[in-house]
Protein backbone atom coordinates (compact mmCIF):
# COMPACT_ATOMS: atom_id res chain seq x y z
CA UNK A 1 0.00 0.00 0.00
CA UNK A 2 1.14 3.40 -0.95
CA UNK A 3 2.58 5.02 2.64
CA UNK A 4 3.19 8.87 2.95
CA UNK A 5 3.85 8.90 6.37
CA UNK A 6 7.31 9.36 7.75
CA UNK A 7 8.03 5.26 8.44
CA UNK A 8 8.29 4.18 12.01
CA UNK A 9 11.43 2.55 13.69
CA UNK A 10 11.11 -1.31 14.20
CA UNK A 11 8.66 -2.37 17.41
CA UNK A 12 8.02 -5.45 18.33
CA UNK A 13 5.43 -4.62 21.00
CA UNK A 14 3.27 -2.21 18.64
CA UNK A 15 3.45 -5.07 16.52
CA UNK A 16 2.08 -7.45 18.92
CA UNK A 17 -0.51 -4.87 20.09
CA UNK A 18 -1.83 -4.20 16.94
CA UNK A 19 -2.05 -8.45 16.30
CA UNK A 20 -4.21 -8.56 19.27
CA UNK A 21 -6.27 -5.50 18.37
CA UNK A 22 -6.91 -7.36 15.35
CA UNK A 23 -7.74 -10.87 16.27
CA UNK A 24 -11.05 -10.42 15.41
CA UNK A 25 -11.22 -9.42 11.99
CA UNK A 26 -8.28 -12.17 11.26
CA UNK A 27 -10.68 -14.86 12.68
CA UNK A 28 -13.50 -13.83 10.69
CA UNK A 29 -11.04 -13.33 7.36
CA UNK A 30 -9.84 -17.39 8.08
CA UNK A 31 -13.89 -17.91 8.38
CA UNK A 32 -14.09 -16.80 4.87
CA UNK A 33 -11.45 -19.15 3.68
CA UNK A 34 -12.15 -22.28 5.38
CA UNK A 35 -15.83 -21.33 3.74
CA UNK A 36 -14.33 -22.09 0.27
CA UNK A 37 -13.82 -26.02 -0.41
CA UNK A 38 -10.93 -25.44 -2.27
CA UNK A 39 -10.64 -29.43 -2.36
CA UNK A 40 -7.75 -29.93 -5.18
CA UNK A 41 -7.92 -33.69 -5.42
CA UNK A 42 -11.58 -34.11 -7.12
CA UNK A 43 -12.72 -32.39 -10.23
CA UNK A 44 -16.31 -31.25 -8.92
CA UNK A 45 -13.98 -28.83 -6.66
CA UNK A 46 -11.64 -27.25 -9.00
CA UNK A 47 -13.58 -24.42 -9.80
CA UNK A 48 -13.40 -23.49 -5.89
CA UNK A 49 -9.67 -23.98 -5.54
CA UNK A 50 -9.75 -21.44 -8.49
CA UNK A 51 -11.64 -19.21 -6.01
CA UNK A 52 -9.46 -19.17 -3.42
CA UNK A 53 -6.65 -18.73 -5.51
CA UNK A 54 -8.11 -15.53 -6.82
CA UNK A 55 -9.31 -14.88 -3.64
CA UNK A 56 -5.63 -14.85 -1.81
CA UNK A 57 -4.68 -13.11 -5.10
CA UNK A 58 -7.41 -10.05 -4.72
CA UNK A 59 -5.76 -9.63 -0.72
CA UNK A 60 -2.54 -9.77 -1.62
CA UNK A 61 -2.78 -6.45 -4.21
CA UNK A 62 -4.69 -5.08 -1.50
CA UNK A 63 -2.19 -5.10 0.43
CA UNK A 64 0.16 -3.57 -2.25
CA UNK A 65 1.60 -6.77 -3.78
CA UNK A 66 2.05 -7.57 -7.33
CA UNK A 67 0.57 -10.82 -7.66
CA UNK A 68 0.56 -12.27 -11.06
CA UNK A 69 -1.65 -15.81 -11.90
CA UNK A 70 0.32 -18.33 -13.83
CA UNK A 71 -1.77 -20.98 -15.31
CA UNK A 72 -0.88 -24.37 -15.27
CA UNK A 73 -2.59 -26.01 -18.36
CA UNK A 74 -4.42 -29.19 -17.79
CA UNK A 75 -4.15 -31.98 -15.37
CA UNK A 76 -5.09 -35.64 -16.92
CA UNK A 77 -6.38 -38.07 -14.98
CA UNK A 78 -5.85 -42.08 -14.82
CA UNK A 79 -9.29 -42.60 -16.90
CA UNK A 80 -8.04 -39.90 -19.37
CA UNK A 81 -10.00 -37.22 -18.65
CA UNK A 82 -9.17 -33.69 -18.10
CA UNK A 83 -9.60 -30.50 -16.14
CA UNK A 84 -7.61 -27.09 -15.54
CA UNK A 85 -5.19 -27.13 -13.36
CA UNK A 86 -5.83 -24.22 -10.83
CA UNK A 87 -3.37 -21.27 -11.07
CA UNK A 88 -0.09 -20.95 -9.03
CA UNK A 89 0.54 -16.74 -7.27
CA UNK A 90 3.74 -15.50 -7.97
CA UNK A 91 3.59 -12.19 -5.60
CA UNK A 92 6.10 -9.69 -4.28
CA UNK A 93 6.26 -6.71 -2.27
CA UNK A 94 9.15 -4.40 -2.66
CA UNK A 95 12.37 -4.45 -4.39
CA UNK A 96 14.68 -2.12 -2.26
CA UNK A 97 18.37 -3.80 -3.51
CA UNK A 98 19.53 -2.83 -0.20
CA UNK A 99 16.78 -5.24 2.02
CA UNK A 100 17.11 -9.08 1.62
CA UNK A 101 14.67 -10.86 -0.24
CA UNK A 102 11.96 -13.53 1.52
CA UNK A 103 10.43 -16.09 -0.75
CA UNK A 104 7.14 -17.65 1.10
CA UNK A 105 5.33 -20.56 0.46
CA UNK A 106 1.97 -21.86 1.05
CA UNK A 107 -0.83 -23.29 -0.22
CA UNK A 108 -4.44 -22.72 -0.99
CA UNK A 109 -6.05 -26.02 -1.21
CA UNK A 110 -7.00 -28.80 1.63
CA UNK A 111 -7.69 -32.39 2.08
CA UNK A 112 -11.28 -33.52 1.37
CA UNK A 113 -14.09 -33.75 4.10
CA UNK A 114 -17.27 -34.18 4.74
CA UNK A 115 -19.33 -34.41 8.09
CA UNK A 116 -20.44 -37.97 7.36
CA UNK A 117 -16.50 -38.42 8.06
CA UNK A 118 -17.19 -37.77 11.69
CA UNK A 119 -16.94 -34.75 12.09
CA UNK A 120 -18.91 -32.72 14.65
CA UNK A 121 -19.78 -29.80 12.88
CA UNK A 122 -19.64 -28.81 9.01
CA UNK A 123 -15.81 -28.97 7.60
CA UNK A 124 -16.77 -26.05 5.10
CA UNK A 125 -18.30 -23.47 7.63
CA UNK A 126 -15.91 -22.35 10.31
CA UNK A 127 -16.70 -22.69 14.21
CA UNK A 128 -15.36 -21.14 16.80
CA UNK A 129 -15.59 -22.33 19.94
CA UNK A 130 -13.47 -23.02 22.90
CA UNK A 131 -10.69 -20.59 22.13
CA UNK A 132 -10.33 -23.17 18.73
CA UNK A 133 -10.85 -22.53 15.15
CA UNK A 134 -12.47 -25.25 13.67
CA UNK A 135 -12.67 -26.49 9.55
CA UNK A 136 -10.45 -27.99 6.80
CA UNK A 137 -7.59 -26.13 5.70
CA UNK A 138 -7.65 -24.02 9.31
CA UNK A 139 -4.50 -24.96 9.98
CA UNK A 140 -3.16 -26.86 6.75
CA UNK A 141 -2.94 -24.33 5.35
CA UNK A 142 -4.92 -21.44 5.17
CA UNK A 143 -4.26 -19.81 9.18
CA UNK A 144 -0.62 -19.86 8.41
CA UNK A 145 -0.85 -18.41 4.88
CA UNK A 146 -3.32 -15.56 6.16
CA UNK A 147 -0.75 -15.30 9.37
CA UNK A 148 1.83 -13.43 6.77
CA UNK A 149 -0.20 -11.49 5.07
CA UNK A 150 -1.79 -10.25 8.99
CA UNK A 151 2.25 -9.94 9.84
CA UNK A 152 2.94 -7.68 6.99
CA UNK A 153 -0.46 -5.83 6.91
CA UNK A 154 0.69 -4.96 10.96
CA UNK A 155 3.80 -3.03 9.74
CA UNK A 156 1.66 -1.05 7.00
CA UNK A 157 -0.78 -0.63 9.60
CA UNK A 158 1.66 1.05 12.09
CA UNK A 159 3.54 2.44 9.10
CA UNK A 160 7.21 0.42 9.80
CA UNK A 161 8.95 -0.41 6.92
CA UNK A 162 9.37 -3.50 5.59
CA UNK A 163 12.45 -4.88 6.76
CA UNK A 164 12.98 -6.89 3.78
CA UNK A 165 11.44 -7.54 -0.05
CA UNK A 166 8.74 -10.15 0.23
CA UNK A 167 8.31 -13.03 -2.75
CA UNK A 168 5.78 -15.42 -2.41
CA UNK A 169 4.76 -18.53 -4.26
CA UNK A 170 0.92 -19.53 -3.23
CA UNK A 171 -0.02 -22.57 -4.74
CA UNK A 172 -3.61 -24.68 -5.35
CA UNK A 173 -2.24 -28.26 -5.98
CA UNK A 174 0.38 -29.26 -2.71
CA UNK A 175 -2.45 -31.71 -1.53
CA UNK A 176 -2.05 -33.48 -4.70
CA UNK A 177 1.23 -33.34 -5.31
CA UNK A 178 1.93 -29.96 -6.37
CA UNK A 179 1.30 -30.86 -9.85
CA UNK A 180 2.80 -28.39 -12.38
CA UNK A 181 4.51 -26.07 -9.85
CA UNK A 182 8.11 -27.68 -10.64
CA UNK A 183 8.03 -26.81 -14.26
CA UNK A 184 5.86 -23.54 -13.35
CA UNK A 185 9.34 -22.72 -11.19
CA UNK A 186 12.36 -23.81 -13.91
CA UNK A 187 10.40 -21.95 -16.81
CA UNK A 188 9.97 -18.92 -14.13
CA UNK A 189 13.78 -18.71 -12.56
CA UNK A 190 14.30 -15.20 -12.43
CA UNK A 191 11.87 -14.64 -10.18
CA UNK A 192 13.57 -17.22 -7.24
CA UNK A 193 16.79 -15.22 -8.48
CA UNK A 194 17.39 -12.60 -5.65
CA UNK A 195 16.28 -15.18 -3.37
CA UNK A 196 18.53 -14.90 -0.06
CA UNK A 197 16.07 -16.90 2.67
CA UNK A 198 13.23 -19.44 2.15
CA UNK A 199 10.68 -19.61 4.58
CA UNK A 200 7.85 -22.24 4.91
CA UNK A 201 4.46 -22.38 7.70
CA UNK A 202 3.20 -25.68 6.18
CA UNK A 203 3.56 -28.29 9.07
CA UNK A 204 3.30 -28.57 12.85
CA UNK A 205 4.20 -28.63 16.15
CA UNK A 206 5.78 -31.95 17.85
CA UNK A 207 3.55 -31.42 20.31
CA UNK A 208 0.72 -28.36 22.23
CA UNK A 209 2.81 -26.16 23.41
CA UNK A 210 6.59 -26.26 22.17
CA UNK A 211 7.15 -24.40 19.14
CA UNK A 212 9.66 -25.74 16.75
CA UNK A 213 11.62 -24.95 13.82
CA UNK A 214 11.71 -27.54 11.28
CA UNK A 215 14.29 -28.72 8.88
CA UNK A 216 13.61 -31.95 7.31
CA UNK A 217 10.58 -33.16 5.74
CA UNK A 218 9.73 -37.12 4.11
CA UNK A 219 8.98 -37.15 0.32
CA UNK A 220 5.68 -39.00 -1.13
CA UNK A 221 5.15 -41.96 -3.67
CA UNK A 222 1.21 -42.53 -4.57
CA UNK A 223 0.53 -45.33 -5.97
CA UNK A 224 -2.89 -47.11 -7.30
CA UNK A 225 -3.18 -50.33 -8.25
CA UNK A 226 -6.47 -51.31 -10.69
CA UNK A 227 -8.46 -54.46 -10.60
CA UNK A 228 -11.37 -55.04 -13.20
CA UNK A 229 -13.10 -58.52 -12.91
CA UNK A 230 -16.24 -57.83 -15.30
CA UNK A 231 -18.70 -55.31 -17.29
CA UNK A 232 -20.13 -54.09 -15.14
CA UNK A 233 -21.03 -54.71 -10.68
CA UNK A 234 -22.36 -58.16 -9.93
CA UNK A 235 -25.05 -59.44 -7.90
CA UNK A 236 -23.24 -61.51 -5.22
CA UNK A 237 -25.62 -64.17 -5.19
CA UNK A 238 -26.20 -64.85 -9.00
CA UNK A 239 -22.51 -64.59 -9.48
CA UNK A 240 -21.06 -65.15 -6.18
CA UNK A 241 -18.62 -68.34 -7.01
CA UNK A 242 -18.41 -68.29 -10.63
CA UNK A 243 -16.07 -64.99 -10.94
CA UNK A 244 -12.41 -64.03 -9.56
CA UNK A 245 -13.24 -61.27 -7.72
CA UNK A 246 -11.60 -57.66 -8.11
CA UNK A 247 -11.79 -57.22 -4.23
CA UNK A 248 -10.53 -60.49 -3.56
CA UNK A 249 -6.82 -59.93 -5.69
CA UNK A 250 -7.04 -56.14 -4.73
CA UNK A 251 -7.29 -57.46 -0.93
CA UNK A 252 -4.45 -59.67 -1.20
CA UNK A 253 -2.08 -57.13 -2.47
CA UNK A 254 -2.59 -54.71 -0.78
CA UNK A 255 -2.05 -57.69 2.32
CA UNK A 256 1.28 -58.36 0.45
CA UNK A 257 2.71 -54.56 0.72
CA UNK A 258 2.95 -54.46 4.70
CA UNK A 259 3.49 -56.83 7.99
CA UNK A 260 1.80 -55.53 11.24
CA UNK A 261 4.79 -54.01 12.08
CA UNK A 262 4.85 -51.74 9.65
CA UNK A 263 8.21 -53.49 8.02
CA UNK A 264 7.60 -52.82 4.21
CA UNK A 265 7.56 -55.92 2.44
CA UNK A 266 9.33 -54.61 -1.09
CA UNK A 267 12.66 -56.07 -1.56
CA UNK A 268 15.18 -53.62 -1.33
CA UNK A 269 13.10 -50.64 -0.10
CA UNK A 270 15.82 -50.09 2.77
CA UNK A 271 19.05 -50.00 1.08
CA UNK A 272 19.05 -46.62 0.15
CA UNK A 273 17.87 -45.01 3.49
CA UNK A 274 20.84 -42.70 4.85
CA UNK A 275 22.81 -44.48 7.20
CA UNK A 276 22.29 -43.53 11.06
CA UNK A 277 25.04 -40.99 11.89
CA UNK A 278 27.12 -41.17 15.14
CA UNK A 279 25.06 -40.61 18.14
CA UNK A 280 22.38 -39.58 15.98
CA UNK A 281 19.91 -40.98 18.43
CA UNK A 282 20.93 -38.28 20.71
CA UNK A 283 18.85 -35.73 18.87
CA UNK A 284 15.81 -37.43 19.18
CA UNK A 285 16.75 -38.23 22.64
CA UNK A 286 17.11 -34.22 23.44
CA UNK A 287 13.37 -33.34 22.11
CA UNK A 288 10.29 -32.75 24.18
CA UNK A 289 7.91 -35.63 23.17
CA UNK A 290 5.73 -37.65 25.32
CA UNK A 291 5.14 -41.55 23.98
CA UNK A 292 1.79 -41.32 25.89
CA UNK A 293 0.76 -38.58 25.57
CA UNK A 294 0.88 -38.98 21.38
CA UNK A 295 -0.76 -42.47 21.57
CA UNK A 296 -3.98 -40.85 23.52
CA UNK A 297 -3.96 -37.85 21.28
CA UNK A 298 -4.35 -40.22 18.23
CA UNK A 299 -6.92 -42.90 20.37
CA UNK A 300 -4.55 -45.97 19.43
CA UNK A 301 -4.46 -49.01 22.35
CA UNK A 302 -0.54 -49.39 21.05
CA UNK A 303 1.81 -47.68 19.17
CA UNK A 304 4.23 -49.89 16.87
CA UNK A 305 7.19 -48.39 19.07
CA UNK A 306 6.77 -47.79 22.67
CA UNK A 307 10.18 -45.54 22.79
CA UNK A 308 10.14 -42.23 21.90
CA UNK A 309 13.51 -41.90 19.81
CA UNK A 310 12.38 -44.83 17.82
CA UNK A 311 8.89 -43.16 17.51
CA UNK A 312 10.21 -39.87 16.29
CA UNK A 313 12.93 -42.16 13.97
CA UNK A 314 9.85 -43.79 12.24
CA UNK A 315 8.00 -41.00 11.79
CA UNK A 316 10.77 -38.91 10.34
CA UNK A 317 13.85 -40.66 9.18
CA UNK A 318 12.63 -44.15 7.81
CA UNK A 319 10.55 -44.84 5.28
CA UNK A 320 6.93 -45.99 5.68
CA UNK A 321 3.66 -47.43 3.97
CA UNK A 322 0.28 -46.24 4.54
CA UNK A 323 -2.88 -47.76 2.83
CA UNK A 324 -5.33 -44.92 1.95
CA UNK A 325 -8.66 -46.45 0.22
CA UNK A 326 -10.14 -48.88 -2.45
CA UNK A 327 -11.47 -46.80 -5.75
CA UNK A 328 -15.13 -48.22 -6.31
CA UNK A 329 -15.69 -50.35 -3.42
CA UNK A 330 -18.86 -50.38 -1.03
CA UNK A 331 -18.21 -48.18 1.51
CA UNK A 332 -21.47 -46.96 2.92
CA UNK A 333 -23.35 -48.35 5.61
CA UNK A 334 -25.75 -50.93 5.16
CA UNK A 335 -25.20 -53.95 3.39
CA UNK A 336 -25.01 -54.06 -0.36
CA UNK A 337 -24.43 -57.56 -1.79
CA UNK A 338 -22.67 -56.15 -4.84
CA UNK A 339 -19.22 -57.65 -6.35
CA UNK A 340 -17.44 -54.43 -7.60
CA UNK A 341 -16.56 -55.19 -11.48
CA UNK A 342 -13.24 -52.84 -10.94
CA UNK A 343 -11.37 -51.26 -7.88
CA UNK A 344 -8.60 -49.30 -7.33
CA UNK A 345 -6.59 -49.60 -4.61
CA UNK A 346 -4.38 -46.09 -2.95
CA UNK A 347 -1.32 -46.45 -0.86
CA UNK A 348 1.38 -44.14 -0.12
CA UNK A 349 5.25 -44.72 0.73
CA UNK A 350 7.31 -41.85 2.42
CA UNK A 351 10.34 -41.77 1.64
CA UNK A 352 13.62 -40.43 3.23
CA UNK A 353 17.19 -39.48 2.08
CA UNK A 354 18.66 -41.27 0.07
CA UNK A 355 15.37 -42.24 -1.63
CA UNK A 356 14.82 -41.51 -5.06
CA UNK A 357 11.35 -41.83 -6.20
CA UNK A 358 11.53 -43.44 -9.65
CA UNK A 359 13.16 -45.85 -7.88
CA UNK A 360 11.08 -46.54 -5.57
CA UNK A 361 8.32 -46.34 -8.11
CA UNK A 362 10.42 -49.43 -10.03
CA UNK A 363 10.83 -51.15 -6.97
CA UNK A 364 7.20 -51.37 -5.88
CA UNK A 365 5.74 -51.70 -9.40
CA UNK A 366 7.82 -54.87 -9.89
CA UNK A 367 7.00 -56.35 -6.52
CA UNK A 368 3.53 -55.74 -7.11
CA UNK A 369 3.89 -57.37 -10.49
CA UNK A 370 5.28 -60.64 -9.00
CA UNK A 371 2.59 -60.99 -6.42
CA UNK A 372 0.02 -60.21 -9.00
CA UNK A 373 1.73 -63.26 -11.04
CA UNK A 374 1.84 -65.52 -8.06
CA UNK A 375 -1.90 -64.83 -7.30
CA UNK A 376 -2.68 -66.41 -10.78
CA UNK A 377 -5.67 -64.53 -11.35
CA UNK A 378 -7.23 -63.86 -14.68
CA UNK A 379 -8.49 -60.19 -13.94
CA UNK A 380 -7.12 -57.05 -15.62
CA UNK A 381 -4.27 -55.28 -13.41
CA UNK A 382 -1.97 -52.16 -13.66
CA UNK A 383 0.13 -51.14 -10.71
CA UNK A 384 1.85 -47.60 -11.04
CA UNK A 385 3.01 -44.16 -9.28
CA UNK A 386 0.58 -41.76 -9.93
CA UNK A 387 2.61 -39.07 -7.79
CA UNK A 388 6.73 -39.11 -6.11
CA UNK A 389 7.62 -36.50 -4.36
CA UNK A 390 11.02 -36.10 -2.74
CA UNK A 391 12.36 -35.50 0.87
CA UNK A 392 14.20 -32.78 2.19
CA UNK A 393 16.65 -32.22 4.99
CA UNK A 394 18.89 -28.54 5.45
CA UNK A 395 21.62 -28.14 7.69
CA UNK A 396 20.70 -26.37 11.10
CA UNK A 397 23.88 -23.81 11.64
CA UNK A 398 22.70 -21.04 9.56
CA UNK A 399 21.53 -17.89 10.01
CA UNK A 400 17.40 -18.61 8.82
CA UNK A 401 17.76 -20.84 11.56
CA UNK A 402 18.64 -18.97 13.88
CA UNK A 403 16.18 -15.74 12.82
CA UNK A 404 13.66 -18.16 13.50
CA UNK A 405 14.28 -19.54 16.39
CA UNK A 406 15.10 -15.65 17.69
CA UNK A 407 11.71 -14.93 16.80
CA UNK A 408 9.90 -17.77 19.04
CA UNK A 409 11.97 -16.92 21.61
CA UNK A 410 10.62 -13.18 21.16
CA UNK A 411 7.04 -14.26 21.46
CA UNK A 412 7.07 -17.21 23.43
CA UNK A 413 9.50 -16.76 25.36
CA UNK A 414 10.70 -20.34 25.21
CA UNK A 415 13.74 -21.62 22.79
CA UNK A 416 12.24 -23.99 20.53
CA UNK A 417 13.02 -27.51 19.61
CA UNK A 418 15.07 -28.99 15.79
CA UNK A 419 12.20 -31.09 14.22
CA UNK A 420 11.81 -33.03 11.38
CA UNK A 421 8.10 -33.81 9.57
CA UNK A 422 7.44 -36.98 8.59
CA UNK A 423 4.94 -35.58 6.24
CA UNK A 424 5.46 -34.13 2.63
CA UNK A 425 5.42 -30.84 1.06
CA UNK A 426 6.68 -31.57 -2.55
CA UNK A 427 8.07 -28.48 -3.56
CA UNK A 428 10.99 -27.47 -0.67
CA UNK A 429 13.90 -29.17 -2.59
CA UNK A 430 13.21 -27.67 -5.49
CA UNK A 431 13.34 -24.30 -3.41
CA UNK A 432 16.77 -25.39 -2.32
CA UNK A 433 17.97 -26.67 -4.88
CA UNK A 434 17.06 -23.32 -6.83
CA UNK A 435 17.59 -20.85 -4.62
CA UNK A 436 21.01 -22.24 -3.49
CA UNK A 437 19.76 -20.68 -0.01
CA UNK A 438 18.36 -22.18 3.32
CA UNK A 439 15.08 -22.74 3.75
CA UNK A 440 13.06 -22.89 7.00
CA UNK A 441 9.52 -24.49 8.21
CA UNK A 442 8.29 -22.41 10.86
CA UNK A 443 5.23 -23.83 11.61
CA UNK A 444 2.41 -22.36 13.18
CA UNK A 445 -0.31 -24.98 14.57
CA UNK A 446 -0.50 -27.64 16.81
CA UNK A 447 0.57 -31.16 17.13
CA UNK A 448 -3.30 -32.08 17.84
CA UNK A 449 -4.75 -29.87 14.73
CA UNK A 450 -5.53 -32.98 13.22
CA UNK A 451 -4.59 -31.87 9.81
CA UNK A 452 -6.03 -34.23 6.70
CA UNK A 453 -8.15 -35.48 9.86
CA UNK A 454 -11.99 -34.95 11.63
CA UNK A 455 -12.67 -31.71 13.18
CA UNK A 456 -9.09 -29.99 11.90
CA UNK A 457 -9.19 -26.70 13.81
CA UNK A 458 -6.14 -24.52 14.62
CA UNK A 459 -6.24 -22.34 18.04
CA UNK A 460 -6.84 -18.85 18.48
CA UNK A 461 -3.53 -18.64 20.54
CA UNK A 462 -1.45 -20.10 17.55
CA UNK A 463 -3.42 -18.24 14.88
CA UNK A 464 -2.70 -15.30 16.83
CA UNK A 465 0.80 -15.72 18.71
CA UNK A 466 1.82 -17.36 15.01
CA UNK A 467 1.14 -14.12 13.60
CA UNK A 468 3.26 -12.22 15.81
CA UNK A 469 6.27 -15.09 15.09
CA UNK A 470 6.16 -14.00 11.39
CA UNK A 471 6.33 -10.14 12.40
CA UNK A 472 9.24 -11.06 14.40
CA UNK A 473 10.81 -13.53 11.71
CA UNK A 474 10.24 -10.58 8.99
CA UNK A 475 12.62 -8.51 11.46
CA UNK A 476 15.28 -11.10 12.37
CA UNK A 477 15.77 -12.20 9.02
CA UNK A 478 16.82 -9.13 8.19
CA UNK A 479 19.44 -8.53 10.77
CA UNK A 480 22.18 -10.87 8.89
CA UNK A 481 25.20 -8.69 8.69
CA UNK A 482 23.82 -5.96 10.73
C1 LIG B 1 2.82 -31.32 5.54
C2 LIG B 1 1.81 -30.70 4.59
N1 LIG B 1 0.99 -29.79 5.29
C3 LIG B 1 0.97 -31.77 3.93
O1 LIG B 1 -0.07 -32.11 4.45
N2 LIG B 1 1.43 -32.30 2.80
C4 LIG B 1 0.79 -33.37 2.09
C5 LIG B 1 1.33 -33.30 0.68
C6 LIG B 1 0.85 -34.30 -0.29
C7 LIG B 1 1.56 -34.76 -1.33
N3 LIG B 1 0.79 -35.60 -2.02
C8 LIG B 1 -0.36 -35.66 -1.42
N4 LIG B 1 -0.32 -34.84 -0.37
C9 LIG B 1 1.12 -34.70 2.74
O2 LIG B 1 2.15 -34.82 3.41
O3 LIG B 1 0.30 -35.64 2.59
ZN1 LIG C 1 -0.14 -28.43 4.02
ZN1 LIG D 1 -1.95 -31.30 4.05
Amino acid sequence: MADTKEAKPFDLNALTAHVDANKDAYIKLLGEAINIPSVSSSKEHRSQVIYMVKWMANLLRESGFSAELFELGDETFPDGSKTVLPPVILGHLGKDPKKKTLLIYGHLDVQPAHKEDGWATEPFEMVHKDGRLFGRGASDDKGPVLGWLHAIQAYQALHMELPVNIKCVFEGMEESGSKGLDELLIKQKEFLDDVDYVCISDNYWLGTTKPCVTYGLRGVCYFFIEVQCAAKDLHSGLYGGSVHEAMSDMVYLLNSLVSVDGRIAIPGIMDDVEPLFKNEKLVYSDIEFNIDEYRQMIGCKKLIHEDKVKTLMSRWRYPSLSIHGIEGAFHDPGQKTVIPRKVIGKFSIRIVPDQKPQHIAKQTVEFLDAQWKARNSPNTYKAYMVDGGNHWKAPLDNFNVKAAAKAIKNVYNVEPDFTREGGSIPITLLFQEMTGKSVILLPMGAGDDGAHSQNEKIDVRNYIEGTKVFCSYLHEIAQEGK
